[in-house]
């Protein structure tokens, strides 16, 4: 009778409890399969206990979780697994519609050996936390981190890399390209007569001037080429595994589409070009600055010879 009470509120302890408890054997056969683990799985301890864990779900990797469990039944030590590393064990879907944006169930699981009264361990236990809300907050955490961090690099204006950032990726890039001798291009490119812009329409005109420059160079450049804004009109870009030749045929292609480009900014419409200087990369160069020089140069012989052009300085 006694023993009938004590199974009956051991029962009940295993159902009320807010963390999924399974019982497995040396095969992964389910022994115990509690009321946290029905409600996530809608699976009855009945049509699994007896069965392998694995036939029910797939999403296990079995090798994995084998091999994770290997301590626990050879030295009867505890094992954890942690959302940080697998985000949840059993796909349970999260009904947090409010709290959280995650749509799965991040989990933390114990696994821990189970010794018999002849002190064999024949069977573990499986403790499954769930740390959905944990989980959540800490990846908005880190989102928002990376949208502060992004946002410390991008110019606001036009959505390209500020000069800042720009600068020290630059660096990095002319120390890649003097180890492998590749071919880059630095191209500074500057808007012609911009002042008269801003004296004629007005600062907030002149603004959307060099968005639509931005959105022009943006177009123009690959993935892989770094273009940033450099200062007020004036952009900087490196135009990554270029020939000469193919690099005037962007600058060609840049300058051609703002030449052809209007802006209109309260019923006025504005037109603009824009002069390039560009310069080859040689690993003769003491530093990046001698090269962005060399490109500064070309680009004020382009403004010298009448603007609206492109220039390139060979090596
Ligand atoms: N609207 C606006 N104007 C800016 C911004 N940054 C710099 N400027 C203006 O850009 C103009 C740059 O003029 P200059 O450097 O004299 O050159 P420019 O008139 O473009 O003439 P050239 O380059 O010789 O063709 C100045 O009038 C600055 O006030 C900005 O963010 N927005």
């Amino acid at each position: 009778m006694e023993e009938l009470s004590r199974q009956h509120w051991l029962h009940d302890l295993l159902s009320s409890v807010e963390v999924g408890i399974v019982v497995l054997d040396r095969d992964f056969k389910v022994e115990v399969w509690n009321q946290f683990m029905e409600n996530h799985s809608n699976l009855r301890p009945s049509q699994i206990v007896g069965k392998s864990l694995f036939q029910h779900f797939p999403e296990i990797e079995q090798d994995w979780l084998m091999l994770k469990a290997e301590p626990v039944f050879n030295l009867k030590s505890p094992v954890f697994l942690i959302w940080e590393q697998r985000p949840y064990l059993f796909k349970f879907g999260c009904n947090r519609p409010i709290t959280s944006e995650l749509d799965v169930m991040y989990q933390n699981v114990t696994l821990f050996p189970l010794s018999s009264l002849t002190g064999n361990v024949e069977r573990m236990c499986m403790l499954v936390y769930d740390v959905t809300d944990q989980a959540s907050s800490r990846l908005n955490i880190e989102g928002l981190n990376n949208q502060l961090t992004e946002m410390s690099r991008v110019d606001g204006l036009t959505q390209l890399y500020n000069r800042r950032y720009w600068q020290e990726r630059f660096q990095s890039l002319y120390r890649l390209a003097k180890r492998r001798e590749s071919a880059n291009i630095a191209v500074m490119l500057d808007i012609d007569h911009f002042k008269a812009v801003n004296d004629n329409y007005g600062h907030q005109a002149g603004d959307k001037v060099i968005q639509t420059l931005a959105q022009i160079i943006k177009k123009q450049v690959r993935e892989t080429d770094l273009a940033g804004r450099y200062g007020g009109e004036e952009f900087a870009i490196i135009l990554a595994d270029a020939s000469g030749d193919g690099a005037m045929q962007v600058a060609e292609r840049i300058r051609k589409a703002a030449e052809a480009t209007e802006v209109t900014h309260d019923g006025q419409s504005i037109r603009f070009t824009v002069s390039l200087g560009l310069a080859e990369f040689s690993s003769a160069f003491a530093n990046e600055m001698q090269w962005l020089d060399i490109a500064d140069q070309a680009l004020y012989e382009a403004k010298e010879n009448g603007r609206n052009q492109a220039i390139l300085r060979t090596r």
